[in-house]
């Protein structure tokens, strides 16, 4: 029979790319890639049968199958699983369903750093397609669970597979790898025993080994959360992360617990050390595979886990479940919502013990994840004071990102509130004008770069008492702030004489450009800097929203001026000769150079150079 072609998806032709040129130093994961396939494949097989107890057939003792045929150099893994129809293989094993992958895919083909690719698709997966780093041909030879058809689907692994008609006697998948010369380690018995033997030794289906005549197993068959602790060694639980979350880090924490009592479950939970690459993906759902008495249920029961603990990886194994339990009413289940109440409390427990006791450790977590924690802090109100707790923030003051309890227990008298700043970058935040009073005050003020920093902060208002105030909006507050104790008492310097004239002339001048021209409280260095009017919109959630078209032009801003500024002064003595066109240029000058700073674009850049010109010229 003719067999037919097909070609790859853009995306898995790139991924074979940079399989095939051998990214990892460790080419064995394509063994875990594998027998992890087939003993979800044997899962979900045991999943339907629940329900379709026809599907076992006369064939019902579920394992996995590796055999080694040295002559023809043939590594193969079979199982008697669920099996794959003719079109699922083609959709399968010649598509990455994954949404956001394209992107993914583009990112990693401008990456030049090697260590940064692997690193990157680490946090992909290559799944099925890491079989072509050992092999020049792969055969996928499959019969669906209660189909009578087989096929096999067959691929070098450069642009296009075939998929032709196949005998196969049995339900399941046969992949038959054609090892490359040069991977000869791969059909060497003892070498192919070892390996097998690190990644399955957690799976809960037996493994067997085949080589010629001789047949043995290689694991004890017993799922790795149904042991005790301490039979459970460290590289134990990192190999059983590595199979159930197809990662390549080492968990940063591990959690294996049982919870008895009114509900029976096991947990074994892991936070993993590096962000995958779609964590912000709007489509990105939490990933805990839900078990009942050991029968794997589903990855997908939602309600499972928060929105803000979707990095979690690992499993739950429910006692109190119906096995028969259908995916669809999952939801509606209150065991479910009891088992996410109590996995809350126990992550949120741990990462509360990490922080007191390793906080270097914690601080590696918290810039990992910080972030999606801080979408819990906006939306799970009754988890909200633990998160505060949890929160850590870069600062003005601090080298170490700090508590809020550690900022509040370091604030001046007289101050009045949790300063904060927001923008996208540390540095530019760092630099921003609007910190000079601040700074000279001592007065630490809290740098936000996530952009849900302006949704939680918004919905929380207060920490214990203090509220959470802007740097860049309304007036500054810092009169009341008392030096700190040994500074001098500096006598405030005194303002510019005639700057009210100035301020009287600029708000003529610039009219409905700006909402108001005043005398700043924070500024020390600069000239000028913008702020937001109290009960306006903070200047950062302002660009956010107008970033993502839910605002269409900005609100005018307050110009704050430095009264004390030798410029400042300059143009107020002008003032008081009379207004004249150079000082109009210098009214829109001011405010384009406030804009400037914000990183903001200005909105006539041809005015700009207009006024800036004549001004040289004037000078010359
Ligand atoms: N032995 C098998 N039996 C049945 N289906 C299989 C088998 N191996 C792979 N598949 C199917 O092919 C799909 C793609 O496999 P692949 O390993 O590339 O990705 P994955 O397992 O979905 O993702 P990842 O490995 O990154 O978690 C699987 O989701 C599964 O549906």
């Amino acid at each position: 029979m003719v067999a037919e072609r097909h070609g790859f998806q853009a995306e898995v032709s790139r991924l074979l790319d940079i399989v095939a040129h051998s990214l990892y130093s460790d080419k064995s994961v394509f063994l875990r890639e594998l027998i992890s396939n087939a003993s979800d494949a044997c899962d979900r097989l045991r999943y339907l049968s629940l329900t379709q107890s026809g599907l076992l057939g006369d064939d019902p003792d579920l394992a996995v199958t590796i055999t080694i045929d040295k002559p023809n150099r043939l590594l193969t893994i079979a199982d008697n699983g669920i099996g794959m129809s003719h079109d699922e293989l083609i959709a399968n094993l010649g598509t990455i369903a994954r949404s956001g992958s394209a992107q993914f895919m583009s990112e990693l083909a401008t990456e030049e750093s090697a260590e940064k690719k692997v690193s990157l698709i680490g946090q992909f997966g290559v799944g099925f397609y890491s079989a072509f780093m050992v092999s020049d041909k792969v055969a996928v030879t499959s019969r669906r669970a209660g189909d009578d058809k087989a096929w096999t689907w067959e691929s070098e692994g450069r642009g296009e597979f075939t998929v032709t008609p196949a005998e196969k006697t049995s339900r399941g998948t046969e992949i038959a790898l054609h090892i490359k010369s040069g991977e000869d380690q791969w059909l060497d018995s003892a070498n192919v025993a070892k390996v097998v033997a690190k990644y399955s030794d957690h799976i809960a289906l037996p493994v067997r080994l085949l080589d010629g005549t001789s047949q043995k197993h290689v694991n004890q068959a017993a799922a790795l959360w149904t042991r005790s602790k301490s039979e459970i060694t460290p590289e134990q639980y990192t190999e059983f992360y590595h199979h159930i979350a197809h990662a390549f880090d080492a968990p940063w924490a591990t959690l294996h617990f049982k919870a008895e009592g009114k509900i029976d479950y096991t947990g074994l939970i892991f936070i993993p050390s590096s962000k995958p690459f779609d964590l912000f993906h709007p489509d990105r759902k939490q990933s805990l595979k839900l078990y009942v008495k050991r029968v794997f249920i589903t990855d997908h029961c939602e309600d499972l886990l928060p929105g803000w603990l979707r990095f979690l990886k690992g499993i739950v194994d429910s006692e109190d479940l119906p096995l028969n339990i259908s995916r669809e009413t999952l939801q509606a289940n209150p065991l479910i919502a009891k088992i996410r109440a109590g996995l809350i409390k126990r992550v949120l427990s741990e990462l509360g013990k990490i922080a007191e006791n390793e906080p270097e450790r914690y601080l590696k977590f918290w810039e990992t994840f910080g972030a999606v924690l801080k979408e819990g802090i906006y939306e799970d109100e009754a988890n909200r004071a633990a998160l505060l707790k949890l929160a850590r923030f870069r600062s003005t003051t601090s080298e170490a990102p700090v508590s809020l309890a550690e900022y509040i227990g370091r604030m001046k008298d007289g101050q009045n509130g949790i300063y904060t700043i927001s923008g996208d970058e540390i540095e530019a935040l760092q630099r921003s004008p609007h910190l000079e009073g601040f700074r000279k005050k001592g007065v630490e003020v809290l740098l936000l770069t996530d952009a849900v920093d302006e949704f939680w902060m918004q919905a929380v208002g207060e920490y214990e008492g203090k509220p959470f105030k802007s740097a860049t909006r309304g007036a500054a507050d810092l009169a009341a702030v008392k030096p700190a104790e040994g500074a001098k008492d500096e006598k405030p310097e005194p303002k510019a004489e005639g700057i009210d004239n100035l301020i009287a002339l600029m708000r003529l001048t610039l009219k409905d450009a700006v909402k108001d021209v005043r005398i700043s409280d924070r500024l020390t260095d600069s000239a000028c800097c913008l702020v937001a009017a109290e009960g306006d919109l903070d200047i950062h959630l302002e660009k956010l929203l107008r970033q993502h078209k839910k605002l269409e032009a900005g609100l005018p801003r307050v110009l704050e001026i430095n009264g004390t500024h030798p410029m400042i002064a300059s143009l107020a003595q002008a003032v008081s000769k009379g207004a004249n066109e150079a000082l109009s240029d210098a009214c829109f000058l001011l405010l384009d150079q406030a804009r400037i700073q914000d990183g903001e674009p200005l909105p006539d850049p041809a005015a700009f150079a207009r006024r800036m010109n004549a001004f040289l010229q004037r000078g010359l």
